[in-house]
């Protein structure tokens, strides 16, 4: 493909407007929650994958995590099982946590790394269990989390959250070249399998890989007020009322949780961005003023 003088001028421009992002990242961790809701077409998919391929050509080490709470349900709908979550947490008995497993660890973590590997990258699947990389135990959930007038506890099956993240195998996958694509499935001290929320496990493995930035990618243009403003920069006691008067509710709860929490344990910058827009994340990093919400 050749470029008229006016383009090839462009693309030359761009370029040089990169060159301090690119600097200023060169060697550092960026984590990557892809979630389900964000792999909505196949153009989005394909700018997705090269954009973390270009992200490591570049020079900087992009590590995925990934959901894919609507192909879960996908897959349980047909079988006749119906979703119900609890604050933003699928209830997942025995059954559920098969078809979790096979979709997320088979199916969703698959198509990530073929994609990647299709435009030039060099990706390795894990999921939790790979490595010993996710130890999970039980979450524990109250009732105070729904609308209970007497909170009491709630068992919603094999749910857990982040025990311990050993990042060894992460590590050596990056020194290796490859581009770590993590499943949230993480494994208890018995052996078994823990669905784990795709936000939390993204928010404690940028915080254990001590990441420059952690990119929140979702289906809306970032954290909306009540009248669909885009709120961004907010102090944690914000997000407390924002959450008490229920602007915040369902899957951003745990989105915006994990990503004061890294903050807190860390990690530079959290950012919830669209990632229905086309190379959404080339956008967040190579511009100043990025796109979505910041927290940091
Ligand atoms: N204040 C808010 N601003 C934006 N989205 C919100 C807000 N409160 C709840 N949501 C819901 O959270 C959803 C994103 O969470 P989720 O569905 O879990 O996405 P993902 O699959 O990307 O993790 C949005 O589509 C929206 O329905
Ligand atoms: C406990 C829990 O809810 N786990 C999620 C895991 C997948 C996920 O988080 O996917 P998204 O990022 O696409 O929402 C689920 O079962 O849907």
């Amino acid at each position: 493909m050749s470029l008229t003088a006016e383009a090839a001028t462009n693309v030359a421009r761009v370029l040089a407007e990169a060159l301090p992002y690119i600097r200023r990242f060169r060697g550092k961790t960026i984590v990557i929650k892809y979630g389900g809701n964000a792999m909505v077409d196949e153009e989005l998919k394909n700018s997705f994958a090269r954009d973390v391929v270009l992200m490591k050509t570049v020079g900087f080490n992009p590590v995925v995590v990934h959901g894919g709470g609507p192909q879960i349900g996908s897959l349980l709908e047909r079988l006749g099982k119906e979703s119900r979550f609890v604050s933003g947490m699928r209830v997942t008995d025995s059954e559920t946590m098969d078809v979790v497993e096979m979709v997320l660890g088979g199916l969703v973590n698959k198509e990530i790394v073929t994609l990647i590997n299709r435009h030039g990258g060099s990706a390795v699947g894990l999921t939790g269990k790979d490595g010993d990389l996710i130890r999970a135990r039980k979450l524990q959930m109250s009732s105070a989390a729904t609308d209970d007038a007497v909170p009491k506890n709630i068992d919603i099956g094999h749910v857990g959250e982040v025990k311990s993240i050993d990042a060894s195998v992460v590590d050596l996958l990056v020194q290796g070249d490859f581009i770590p694509v993590i499943a949230p499935i993480g494994v208890g001290e018995d052996g078994h399998s823990y669905n784990i929320n795709a936000d939390l496990v993204a928010g404690k493995v940028a915080e254990v890989l001590h990441a420059e930035k952690l990119l929140l990618l979702t289906n809306t243009r970032g954290l909306l007020s009540k009248e669909g403003e885009l709120l961004t920069g907010l102090s944690p006691t914000r997000v407390d009322e924002l959450i008490a008067d229920g602007t915040i509710h369902g899957g951003m709860l745990p989105k915006i949780r994990c990503a004061l929490e890294a903050v807190r344990g860390g990690v530079t910058t959290s950012h919830i961005i669209d990632g229905r827009v086309k190379h959404a994340v080339m956008v967040e990093l190579f511009t100043d003023e990025g796109i979505g919400t910041l927290i940091g």
